[in-house]
């Protein structure tokens, strides 16, 4: 149903979207004018051709002197070198317009995207995000630096071509007109058809794609449960689909070329026999003049197909200028380029939880919290436990703002969260995640992610910090090392490491940490330990606890259960509840510990 509504709203409003592409072009309009002026020019440069071919042919069945031939030669020479630099021009300044302009499109859309809220991105899948902006946007670089102008070209040729022909011969250019439809309207026909059909293949090359992309990022997966032959079968299966279209599509594309083949020089053979018949009755003044009608008719023709073909393709740009553009309108969060907060903006690390309901956009059944309160004061320790799925996650998603509560307030040193700007929030917020995801750069770069002006000397203090320095002096390249994509070429704990050094090198005031010690052997948990308890210094620390012995310490163990806050108090408190939950998860925890 909302579906519906977006759809018929984006119709709607094309016309504005349209205008929009004419405002990016708008700045380079003078080079786009000149363009279009030399493009006018070369085309009805073009357009003298086959009135000269038949002056040349006239003078030479005339008898005429070798010096009046050679004349109209070396005009024509004249014409067709002044239609190469009139193209050349053209080409070139088409060209250079369209490469601005697409770089002006490409960084909004860039820039818009990366300020999109998180609710956009659970909406869509980024792989399809992406090929489909690379694909939309080539799509609008080759109609803007071609097709427009062989549309427009085209366009001049058929009428020019046309108002010729009509006072070269009248009655062979109303039997044009009658045999050019014909092939025109075959032509259409079947490439509706093999549109449909290239369509569906292209729709089963990319669900064959998918699978590649997807096994590719999950290789590790696929290795571990020796699917690769499962994976090749499938990907197989998707691939022979499309090639199955691809054939039936050959069979309609066979019979299309032969048929626009037969047509077309069937068309050439028919109007010569009538022009000869016309030249031997005196209705044609000359074989000259018959050169230069079948020439224009052949121009006629090849501007028909070209228009056909180049009215589709414009279209489809326009489709894909409707995708891009609705990724535009889509309201981004609004951030600000913080290069630090001022002193009055500076958080003093109590946060206040206050009744806070809340369920993801992409399931607004599922109520992930309802009515979670707890509060927490300036440098303490604060541990979130409860059974997996209970919604330790969601809150930081919430302190970081990367989803607004549904209902209920969250507070930070008493200033509501809503009245805050997210810039202002998040420079002062680390998120030491469970996942840890390095860029595919070098150790020093991935450090540097935390605070982008730090010097190499604080990337290599927060390094040592965080108990990385050792095994980053061990690699032959040191900091500079590249850890691979995604960080691929460390280990997880010295991946957690470099991620403790970025959140050491942000200094933030509030720090939450997603534990993922569980992964860990128990050297590389020491090491993370160690660096975790340097980086919880002096600062507010929420830590969502999955192994809960590392929890004991805390100022305060939070337990959520149910979307609500269950239990609350220190480690002691919280195992003094009779049948509490912290006390069951405990129980739980050292039975495990005890079979491991
Ligand atoms: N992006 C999302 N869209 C929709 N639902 C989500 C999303 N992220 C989490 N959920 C759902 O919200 C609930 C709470 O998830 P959350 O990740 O906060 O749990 P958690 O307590 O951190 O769990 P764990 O200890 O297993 O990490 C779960 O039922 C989960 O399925």
């Amino acid at each position: 149903m909302q579906t519906d509504t977006s759809s018929t709203q984006m119709v709607k409003r094309r016309p504005g979207k349209m205008f929009r592409l004419y405002s990016y072009i708008k700045p380079y309009w003078l080079s786009f004018t000149a363009g279009m002026l030399f493009l006018v020019l070369s085309s009805l440069a073009g357009l003298t051709i086959p009135y000269l071919l038949g002056q040349l042919v006239d003078h030479g069945a005339k008898d005429h002197l070798p010096e009046a031939i050679n004349r109209v030669g070396l005009l024509l020479l004249a014409v067709l070198s002044g239609q190469a630099v009139l193209s050349f021009f053209r080409v070139t300044l088409f060209v250079n317009v369209t490469e601005r302009t697409l770089s002006a499109l490409r960084q909004d859309v860039y820039n818009h995207l990366i300020r999109l809220p998180m609710s956009f991105f659970m909406r869509r899948k980024i792989g399809e995000l992406n090929s489909h902006i690379s694909a939309d946007i080539s799509l609008l670089q080759e109609t803007l630096a071609t097709t427009l102008a062989e549309f427009i070209r085209n366009a001049i040729t058929f009428a020019g071509a046309f108002a010729l022909l009509l006072t070269t011969s009248l009655k062979l250019a109303l039997f044009i007109l009658l045999v050019f439809p014909l092939i025109l309207g075959t032509g259409l026909l079947f490439g509706k058809y093999i549109r449909k059909f290239s369509g569906d293949a292209q729709g089963k090359i990319a669900e064959a794609n998918n699978i590649l992309e997807e096994t590719l990022q999950g290789i590790l997966s696929v290795k571990a449960f020796a699917n690769e032959f499962f994976e090749m079968k499938r990907y197989r299966k998707k691939v022979m689909e499309g090639a199955d279209i691809g054939i039936k599509n050959g069979k309609y594309k066979g019979v299309l070329t032969s048929m626009l083949l037969f047509l077309s020089f069937g068309a050439i053979v028919i109007v010569i026999w009538k022009g000869a018949l016309l030249v031997a009755t005196g209705e044609m003044k000359s074989a000259g003049a018959l050169i230069s009608f079948v020439v224009y008719a052949a121009f006629i023709g090849g501007s028909i197909t070209e228009l056909a073909e180049t009215y589709t393709h414009m279209q489809k740009s326009l489709g894909a200028t409707r995708h891009l553009f609705e990724i535009l309108e889509e309201e981004p969060e609004p951030l600000t380029d913080t290069a630090g907060v001022v002193p009055q903006q500076v958080l003093d690390g109590m946060i206040l939880f206050n009744n806070v309901s809340f369920c993801y956009p992409t399931r607004p059944d599922q109520q992930v919290l309802s009515g979670a309160s707890f509060s927490v004061d300036a440098n303490q320790k604060i541990a979130l436990v409860g059974h997996s799925g209970a919604g330790k996650s969601t809150i930081a998603a919430l302190l970081l703002r990367l989803y607004d509560p549904l209902n209920g307030n969250i507070y930070f040193g008493g200033r509501n969260i809503r009245n805050m700007s997210y810039s202002e929030l998040r420079s002062q917020i680390a998120l030491v995640p469970q996942d840890v995801f390095l860029f595919a750069a070098s150790i020093r770069d991935n450090i540097a992610y935390g605070n982008p002006a730090a010097t190499d000397d604080e990337i290599i203090a927060a390094a040592r910090r965080a108990n990385a320095w050792d095994f980053i002096q061990y690699f032959h390249q040191g900091i500079d090392t590249m850890v691979g994509d995604r960080g691929v070429q460390l280990s997880g704990g010295q991946r957690q490491r470099i991620a403790i050094a970025r959140a050491l090198l942000k200094n933030p005031r509030i720090l939450i940490l997603d534990e993922a010690t569980s992964a860990l052997d128990s050297e590389s948990e020491l090491l993370v330990q160690s660096a975790l308890d340097h980086l919880m210094q002096g600062r507010t620390s929420i830590i969502i606890a999955h192994r809960l012995s590392t929890v004991r310490e805390a100022d305060k163990i939070i337990v959520i259960d149910k979307g609500k806050v269950a239990e609350e108090g220190t480690h002691h408190q919280l195992l003094g509840i009779e049948g509490g939950i912290y006390r069951s998860l405990i129980a739980l925890q050292t039975v495990k510990e005890e079979v491991v």
